[in-house]
C-alpha cells in the first residue's frame, strides 16, 4: 500500500488512518446530537450489541453470531424507526454544514424574501400580545416550506400585519390556537399543529407552546416566535434552542440575524437587513 507503515504486526495505510477520522467525527457529531435525549441509551446499548457481535464473529461463536447477526439486521430498521427524529436532525445538521445556500445555490429564494420581508409587523404584534398575556405561536420558514405543517391548519395566504396577526392571536378568534407559519413574507396558515419536542431536557417551565415550537425546529430549519401565555415572555427559537424574555429591541436584532443571516452576506441584502435593524 503506497504510503503505509507498520504499528506491530498493524500495516495502516493513509486511507485507514483518514478512515478512523471521519468515523471519530460522524460519531462525535452522532453523540452531540443525541446527548440529552433518551436516543443516546437506546444508541449506547445497540452499539454495545455490535461491538459484541463483532467479538464474537472474529472469535468464531458461529451460533452467537448468527443469533446476534439476525438481532442486528433487525435492529437496524428498528433503529430507523426509533430515531426517526434524530435522524431527521441529524441529515439536517449535514444538509446544513454543506451550506448550499451561502454558495447561492439557490439565490433568487434568499433574495426575494430578503428584499420583501418586513419584521416590524411581527415584533410590534409580539409586543401587544405579550403585554396583554395573549400566547402566539410564529413560525417563519426558511429552506423547509413547512407544507406539511401547514395543511395541518386553516390555509390564509395573506399580506403580513400587525392588525392581521393581532386578530388572529385574540383569545376569541376561532384561529387563535395553534401556529401560524409565514412563507416568502406572507401569512401562509394559521392554527397549524407543531411536533411537540420529547427532549427531557426542556425546562418544566416551559409550556406545551414552546415544546411545539422546539419540536419544530428540532425537525427543521424554521425560526420560531413565542409569546407566553402565562409570563408574557417573547422568545424565539432556532434549532432546539430557545433565547427567552427577549425585549422588543432584542427581538428586532434576533429576527434579523436568524432571519437574514445568508443573504446579509451579499450587499444588496445586507442594506436591507440594516434597515430592518434600523427600522
Ligand atoms: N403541538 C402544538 N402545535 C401548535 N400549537 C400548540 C401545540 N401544543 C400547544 N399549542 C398551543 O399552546 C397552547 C397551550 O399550551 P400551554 O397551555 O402549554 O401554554 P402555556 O401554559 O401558556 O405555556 P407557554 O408558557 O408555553 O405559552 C394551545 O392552546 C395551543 O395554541
Amino acid at each position: 500500500m503506497i504510503g503505509s507503515f507498520s504499528v506491530g504486526f498493524l500495516r495502516i495505510g493513509w486511507i485507514d488512518v483518514i478512515d478512523v477520522l471521519l468515523v471519530t467525527v460522524l460519531f462525535y457529531q452522532l453523540y452531540k446530537l443525541l446527548t440529552g435525549s433518551v436516543a443516546l441509551k437506546v444508541f449506547l446499548g445497540f452499539m454495545s450489541i455490535y461491538l459484541l457481535y463483532l467479538v464474537v464473529k472474529a472469535a468464531g461463536m458461529e451460533l452467537l453470531t448468527n443469533i446476534l447477526g439476525q438481532f442486528m439486521s433487525v435492529g437496524v430498521l428498528a433503529g430507523i424507526i426509533l430515531f426517526q427524529q434524530e435522524i431527521r436532525r441529524f441529515l439536517l445538521t449535514i444538509g446544513k454544514a454543506t451550506a448550499f445556500d451561502r454558495v447561492r445555490v439557490f439565490p433568487w429564494r434568499r433574495d426575494q424574501a430578503a428584499e420583501r420581508m418586513s419584521i416590524t409587523p411581527f415584533v410590534e404584534a409580539a409586543k401587544s400580545l405579550a403585554g396583554k398575556n395573549t400566547g402566539a405561536l410564529i413560525a417563519f420558514t426558511m429552506t423547509s416550506e413547512l407544507k406539511f405543517y401547514a395543511e395541518s391548519g386553516d390555509l390564509i395566504d395573506a399580506a403580513v400585519s400587525k392588525r392581521l396577526l393581532m386578530s388572529i392571536f385574540n383569545k376569541t378568534s376561532p384561529l387563535h390556537d395553534g401556529a401560524v407559519i409565514i412563507a416568502n413574507n406572507r401569512i401562509k396558515a394559521a392554527r397549524c399543529i407543531l411536533p411537540v419536542s420529547e427532549n427531557p431536557d426542556v425546562p418544566a417551565s416551559l409550556g406545551l407552546r414552546h415544546r411545539a415550537a422546539i419540536g419544530l425546529t428540532e425537525v427543521t430549519d424554521s425560526v420560531v416566535l413565542v409569546v407566553s401565555e402565562e409570563t408574557g415572555q417573547i422568545s424565539l427559537v432556532r434549532a432546539g434552542e430557545v433565547f427567552r424574555n427577549l425585549s422588543s429591541s432584542d427581538l428586532r436584532a434576533k429576527l434579523n440575524d436568524m432571519l437574514f443571516d445568508v443573504a446579509a452576506k451579499t450587499p444588496a441584502s445586507a442594506a436591507s437587513a440594516e434597515t430592518e435593524v434600523a427600522a
